[in-house]
């Protein structure tokens, strides 16, 4: 592409071009026979802007606050993993992003650089994204971190007790950057030839029985 991309999708063929297949499948694909994906898409198409003509616009705003937090748009950069497969400086220069666009980066819980190097590189309001664990403790400390480290709230993800059947990760057998975020505390093992690498780990180190009772005791503890 000559010019400079203008829009998301300008910037996915860019992606597409650039990174390695079975990293590029791994940032666009979903499980299965990728129906949600697709169906997320749509709809998102289905929703429409009713235009109001003649409507003094010559000073627009759309900030607005999240906990309290004031951001330029309602738009914030939802946690994903391991940034260091697009970029070299992983999630430290997405957070530098975060921080030039005034809004607030989600730090995931796998991702490639740690808390305290995120928190250092900028003054982005970061969020820390959290799986449960088996490992309670590792959980814990990490939230504790985050605490430590000026993250102003804990987002938990309560949508992946188990890896989904992400056919092309597998057919790839894709393997990845170490997480550094867990660097002492459990061990990230690439796998053993089967499968992918995200398949090895999710399945060892996942609270697969975490409900909504677990969630409220842990409440009432903290
Ligand atoms: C490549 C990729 C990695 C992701 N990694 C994480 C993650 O580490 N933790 C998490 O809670 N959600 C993760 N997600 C889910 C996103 O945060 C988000 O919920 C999901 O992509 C739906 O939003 P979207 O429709 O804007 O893509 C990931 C999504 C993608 C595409």
């Amino acid at each position: 592409m000559e010019q400079e991309p203008v829009n998301v999708s300008e910037f996915q063929k860019l992606a597409k071009q650039i990174l390695p297949k079975m990293y590029y499948d791994f940032i666009t694909g979903g499980a299965d026979d990728e129906y949600t994906l697709r169906e997320n898409i749509e709809a998102f198409r289905r929703i429409t802007f009713r235009p109001r003509v003649l409507v003094d616009v010559s000073r627009i705003n759309l900030s607005t606050t999240i906990l309290g937090h004031k951001i330029s748009v309602p738009i914030m950069l939802a946690p994903t993993a391991r940034h260091k497969i697009a970029h070299p400086e992983g999630e430290v220069a997405t957070a530098r992003a975060a921080a030039a666009c005034n809004t607030i980066m989600v730090l995931s819980f796998t991702s490639n650089c740690t808390l305290e190097e995120v928190a250092s590189s900028c003054d982005a309001v970061r969020f820390f994204q959290l799986y449960v664990l088996k490992r309670r403790d590792v959980s814990a400390h990490l939230v504790q971190r985050a605490e430590s480290n000026g993250y102003k709230a804990i987002v938990l993800t309560a949508d992946r007790p188990r890896l989904g059947q992400r056919e092309a990760d597998i057919k790839n057998r894709l393997l990845l950057p170490k997480v550094k975020i867990y660097e002492g505390l459990i061990s990230t093992k690439s796998h053993s030839g089967k499968g992918s690498d995200l398949e090895s780990i999710a399945s060892g180190i996942m609270d697969a029985s975490f409900t909504w009772k677990v969630l409220t005791i842990i409440q009432c503890i903290v």
